[in-house]
């Protein structure tokens, strides 16, 4: 990320008010810069306007015309995003952190693997952090790690209270774009303050969560974490909706992922419930909850069949002029990939879970 020959300033977008952008210069503009002043409140060109192009959190942005008294800039240019979600408008993210405490509120496998599956639909990577280590023993601790290996996930064992660990959160973190999330009372609040000391959000407080919660949904924005990289908070939400496709789903648990670049099932449209010869049946820790979701996922899709048409192979389309005809549905997409919308779609969600 260094600055362009041409000597162009490129930053980041962190906020978005009114028709101000906050933008984080990159730390190798620095030395153009003055050191006390790396964030610019910039405008949008008038040319971005006619041309339509919108300006997100997250963005990477060419900057012109910087007034380093003033703190002000113009956004000239937007980089190709490698990725953008609608709700919240946010671009460019790479990560999920999950954190969850391994007591206090106790640690509880069904909400853990619903939260891992949520977050491994959305396609990004996946880190697990698992927070109040303080308050079991080592051997508790080796325990949770063994069982959660054969999950397939290293968790990271930290604690806020006493510092352990926190300087592998800020290594994992570091240059990429984060989505912090995890259920009530883990210690979200407290590892973000932990990780950015003068941001300050209010901890195990009613007032505090309020304000965070309008400050997340309604406003997305992005924390610079002073070691590099950026983080945007979720207020907690406890039970994410799976709405994973049912054939899809097997591929949100990774260690049946690691299993199927070896072993394959007879069917390729197996849910791995009762068909002869399938290689995902048996005995593996998740099994269960595997099939739990696959129920939800179930009754789901056919909840949205029978709305988009209830017995009908037919679908009314309407062309034009309000003449419509009745053309034959199409074959739905058994055996396809997960589509990025599928993962845009489920970071979305997480959003929207946390809204609630
Ligand atoms: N023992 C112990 N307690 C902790 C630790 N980290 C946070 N806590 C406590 O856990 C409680 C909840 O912490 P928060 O940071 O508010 O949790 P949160 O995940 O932000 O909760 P929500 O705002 O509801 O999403 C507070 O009383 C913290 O002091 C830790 O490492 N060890
Ligand atoms: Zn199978």
């Amino acid at each position: 990320m260094a600055v362009a020959t041409d000597g162009q300033l490129l930053g980041t977008v962190l906020a978005v008010q009114a028709n101000f952008y906050r933008v984080q210069l990159d730390q190798d503009n620095r030395e153009i810069a003055p050191a006390h002043l790396p964030i610019l409140l910039c405008t949008r060109r008038t040319r971005l306007k006619k041309i339509g192009q919108q300006v997100m959190v997250g963005d990477r942005v060419v900057i012109e015309e910087p007034d380093w008294a003033g703190g002000r800039g113009a956004i000239a240019e937007v980089l190709p995003r490698t990725g953008q979600l609608d709700r919240p408008a946010i671009a460019n993210v790479n990560q999920i952190m999950l954190v969850f405490a391994v007591a206090d509120p106790p640690l509880e496998a069904y909400q853990l693997s619903r939260f891992l599956v949520k977050a491994e639909s959305t396609g990004w990577d996946v880190v697990l952090c698992l927070n109040k280590s303080d308050l079991i023993s080592a051997q508790e601790q080796q325990e949770i790690s063994d069982r959660l290996l054969g999950w397939g996930y290293q968790p990271l064992f930290i604690s806020v209270q006493n510092q352990i660990n926190l300087d592998q959160v800020i290594t994992h973190l570091s240059h990429k774009t984060t989505v912090i999330a995890g259920p009530s009372g883990v210690g979200k609040s407290s590892l973000i303050n932990a990780l950015i000391p003068d941001i300050n959000l209010r901890v195990g407080e009613v007032s505090g969560k309020l304000a965070r919660g309008r400050h997340t949904t309604r406003h997305v924005e992005l924390f610079e974490l002073p070691d590099g990289g950026l983080l945007a908070d979720t207020p907690g939400f406890n039970q994410p909706d799976l709405d994973a496709q049912p054939e899809e789903l097997v591929y949100y648990f990774p260690e049946v992922r690691k299993l199927l670049e070896v072993n394959h099932c007879r069917f390729s449209d197996c849910l791995h419930r009762d068909e002869p010869d399938c290689a995902v049946r048996g005995n593996w820790e998740r099994y269960e909850h595997y099939l739990e979701f696959l129920e939800e996922a179930i009754a789901r899709q056919t909840q949205l069949n029978q709305q988009a048409d209830p017995e009908s192979t037919l679908k009314l389309k309407t062309k034009g002029k309000g003449q419509s005809k009745y053309e034959p549905k199409l074959e739905s997409k058994k055996y396809r990939r997960i589509s990025r919308k599928t993962q845009l779609q489920a970071l979305q969600d997480l959003y929207q879970d946390s809204e609630e």
